[in-house]
């Protein structure tokens, strides 16, 4: 489903070169939960990053359902990406300004459907993560498992094949994080959705498929 060849990232500043991932080779099974843990600035963002198609790499292959994506151009890769592809992150980038309706809707702006569609899709999602009574409140009204939840209705909004989340449970509290990890063990279980979570915790990760150690930049386990 995922599969990097030989990545290597680094970062150029005027000054500074800083080798984020060095010679990363790794496949990512359709079906699987893979965990990736780490020490702080050991890479795990940037290969997060790399798989989701947000950043390219300095060399080497990223195939995602077999299709070579480094020559796309900017807009296939977007079409492809949203199609493909959820995210979630550790601080949940909601729009504050919107109702949790809304904000699980603005993945499927892009794409051709109708105001009545999208909203029956995202009211689906909302129910699916056990909102479907909270649908009209701002985020800031929620708890920040709620609003991880709201966060996790966008990203399975669009039925994506695969989610990418980086840190979801990192600033809860365990029985929230408990809650969070039970939806994406369910979403991979029920729905069959390829997920890689970067995380801390090791308990979370125990629950996952297969772990990956990253240090330096390099792949360690
Ligand atoms: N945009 C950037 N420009 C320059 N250097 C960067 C950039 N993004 C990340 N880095 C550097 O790349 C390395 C890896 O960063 P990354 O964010 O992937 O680490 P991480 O393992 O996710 O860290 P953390 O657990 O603290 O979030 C770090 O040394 C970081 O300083």
């Amino acid at each position: 489903m995922i599969q990097l060849n030989n990545i290597e990232k680094v970062y150029r500043t005027d000054t500074i070169e800083t080798q984020a991932l060095n010679n990363i080779s790794l496949h990512v099974q359709k079906g699987e939960f893979l965990s990736i843990m780490g020490p702080s600035g050991c890479g795990k963002s940037t290969l997060l990053n790399l798989m989701g198609l947000l950043d390219v790499p300095s060399k080497g292959d990223i195939l995602i359902d077999q299709q070579v994506t480094q020559n796309m151009a900017d807009t296939k890769m977007a079409r492809f990406r949203n199609s493909r592809i959820g995210f979630i992150f550790q601080s949940y980038h909601l729009i504050n300004d919107l109702q949790v309706l809304d904000n699980v809707e603005l993945p499927l702006l892009y794409r051709k459907s109708t105001a009545k569609e999208r909203r029956e899709l995202a009211t689906e999602a909302l129910v699916k993560v056990g909102l479907g009574n909270r649908i009209k409140h701002f985020p800031t009204q929620l708890s920040g498992g709620q609003r991880q939840r709201v966060a996790i209705a966008r990203a399975i909004v669009g039925r994506p094949q695969i989610i990418l989340a980086d840190e979801p449970t990192g600033n809860l509290d365990s029985a929230m994080g408990d809650e969070i990890m039970n939806i994406l063990l369910d979403l991979n279980k029920t729905d069959g959705t390829t997920i890689v979570m970067v995380t801390h915790d090791a308990n979370m990760a125990e629950r996952t498929h297969r772990l990956v150690r990253l240090f330096d930049g390099s792949q360690v386990q």
